[in-house]
């Protein structure tokens, strides 16, 4: 392993990336840096989670001037909450050398924006709908640009954004270096991407897998009927610290939201039908554990950095393989254990096999559980509990109204019923969701579907984990488990960048 200081990075940046922790290289950063410095235009393609983000940040902020106030580098991103992130990470590695980024995306008040470019920042982290709005406003100009980054460069050029994207790049000038990053990288998109680019290096992480393998998958055999209850016994057995729960379309969010707080979970959802400033929020609030779960479209598959999901669930099939390797890429990040638990119907079992062939992985099959076996979780908690309270010795003063009960009653029946009145029994509130029909085949290439833009227990302490997650998700005390295009408009509409 290699540390920072090893790769020519100057002292600004090195200091900053010490201050965020970071002490030694990932192998993506060992390998694009010092290329990306050398000032080659580079496709990096490495895993979910390995820090693709500094590994084109860092060589972009080595060649920024903070004494020239024009705009120098753009990062583009294919969603809003990506655009902000990315942001977010530039300013913090660039804070030594003073060097601002502003992130631009579309749902933001612009002259919101228009105010905030006025400080001269030397980086912009934009989606491509809006970044275009400010060049035409002339608020944003791209003359003095000399590195030009596409993050998830294979959803940037794929069918939706690859107008807007050859419109930005027109506006750039011809010498500059280009930087492509993704973890997944189809090759006719790679190809297509080499026309963007002046001999590009390829630098690829090589592995065996195309997912991180700390990343446990598994998949539920289930009936679309079933999905929903599958779904509250899984996280009723896994008591995820987060979750979140992909869905194909909006309308299925909504009813996923709505069907699990009727159940007592605390979920909000995310798509692009939903208002900017609440999407940040749902976000924000995520971030910060105030909710459990949240459930999303694809606008969440990509980039997003949030440390705490140990959980993620495709409720319904992804459309294409490699949105299933971002979609599951929100877990296992930075080398922390993950949880994919992906719903497979009957018909859609050729889908399951694309996406095994593209990761080069067996996803196992993992038996539903059953009502009985997430309500034993739950009394043995109850009964953990129990214990717990006995070993501390907690019923002291309780002493005197147990004798006069037990004289009473039979002590089983006396200790059954505390152990009910301790269990909190899973919701059977009924839930019902408008079915979708299951995943179809893809059609032939350049006929793209439109692609939806927008019993294994966990060891001994699990019970007391669920019980208090139970309880917490009622009384929102967050303080258990911490240890743990088809056409371009149609995409537009659906999605969230512009
Ligand atoms: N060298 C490092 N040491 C420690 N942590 C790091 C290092 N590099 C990045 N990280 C952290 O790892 C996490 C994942 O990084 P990042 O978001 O850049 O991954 P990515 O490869 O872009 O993933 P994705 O494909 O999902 O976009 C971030 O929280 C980041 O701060
Ligand atoms: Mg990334």
């Amino acid at each position: 392993m290699k540390t920072f200081s090893e790769l020519n990075i100057e002292s600004d940046v090195l200091k900053a990336l010490e201050n965020m922790g970071f002490e030694t290289t990932t192998p993506i950063q060992a390998e694009a840096i010092p290329t990306a410095i050398a000032g080659k235009d580079l496709i990096g393609q490495a895993q979910t989670g390995t820090g693709k983000t500094a590994a084109f940040g860092v060589p972009m902020l080595q060649k920024i001037d903070p004494n020239n106030p024009n705009i120098q580098g753009i990062v583009i991103a294919p969603t809003r909450e990506l655009a902000i992130q990315v942001g977010e990470e530039l300013n913090r590695i660039g804070q030594n050398k003073g060097v601002k980024t502003v992130p631009v995306y579309g749902g933001q008040d612009i002259n919101r924006q228009i105010k905030a470019l006025k400080r001269r920042p030397q980086i912009i982290a934009a989606t491509p709908g809006r970044l275009l709005d400010h060049i035409r406003r002339k608020t944003i100009k791209l003359q003095n640009i000399h590195t030009a980054v596409l993050d998830e460069a294979d959803e940037m050029l794929n069918m939706g954004f690859i107008e807007d994207i050859e419109a930005i790049l027109a506006e750039i000038p011809a010498e500059h270096q280009t930087l492509l990053f993704s973890a997944t990288m189809p090759k006719r998109i790679q190809l297509l991407a080499e026309k963007f680019m002046q001999q590009p290096e390829i630098v690829r992480v090589k592995s065996k897998e195309l997912t991180v393998d700390h990343i446990d998958q598994y998949y539920y055999d289930v009936k679309e009927n079933q999905k929903f209850d599958v779904l509250c016994r899984s996280l009723d057995i896994e008591s995820p610290e987060l979750a979140i729960v992909f869905g194909r379309t909006k309308k299925r969010v909504d009813e996923l939201v709505e069907g699990l707080m009727k159940r007592g979970y605390s979920a909000e959802g995310i798509h692009g039908d939903i208002q900017q400033a609440k999407r940040e929020k749902v976000i924000r609030r995520f971030k910060e554990q105030a909710t459990d779960i949240l459930v999303a479209t694809d606008v969440a598959a990509r980039g997003l950095d949030i440390s705490g999901v140990t959980h993620v669930y495709n409720f319904d099939l992804p459309q294409d393989p490699e949105s299933y390797v971002h979609r599951i890429g929100r877990t296992g990040r930075a080398g922390e254990k993950g949880n994919a638990y992906t719903f497979v119907t009957p018909r859609e079992m050729d889908h399951l096999k694309s996406i095994e062939k593209l990761t080069k992985r067996q996803i196992d099959k993992k038996p539903i559980p059953s009502y009985e076996a997430v309500l034993e979780g739950l009394q043995e908690g109850a009964v953990e509990q129990l214990r717990q309270a006995i070993w501390a010795n907690e019923g002291e003063s309780y002493q005197e109204a147990a004798k006069r009960l037990l004289s009473e009653e039979e002590a089983v029946d006396v200790v059954a019923s505390a152990i009910k009145l301790l269990t909190k029994e899973p919701s059977q509130t009924p839930v019902k969701l408008t079915a979708v029909e299951p995943l179809r085949a893809k059609k032939a290439k350049g006929q793209h579907n439109n692609r939806n833009r927008g019993q294994n227990y966990k060891g001994g302490n699990r019970n007391r984990n669920y019980n208090q997650n139970r309880n917490n998700r009622n009384n929102r005390n967050k303080q258990h488990n911490k240890q743990g295009g088809q056409k371009r408009q149609q995409r537009k509409n659906q999605n969230h960048s512009s």
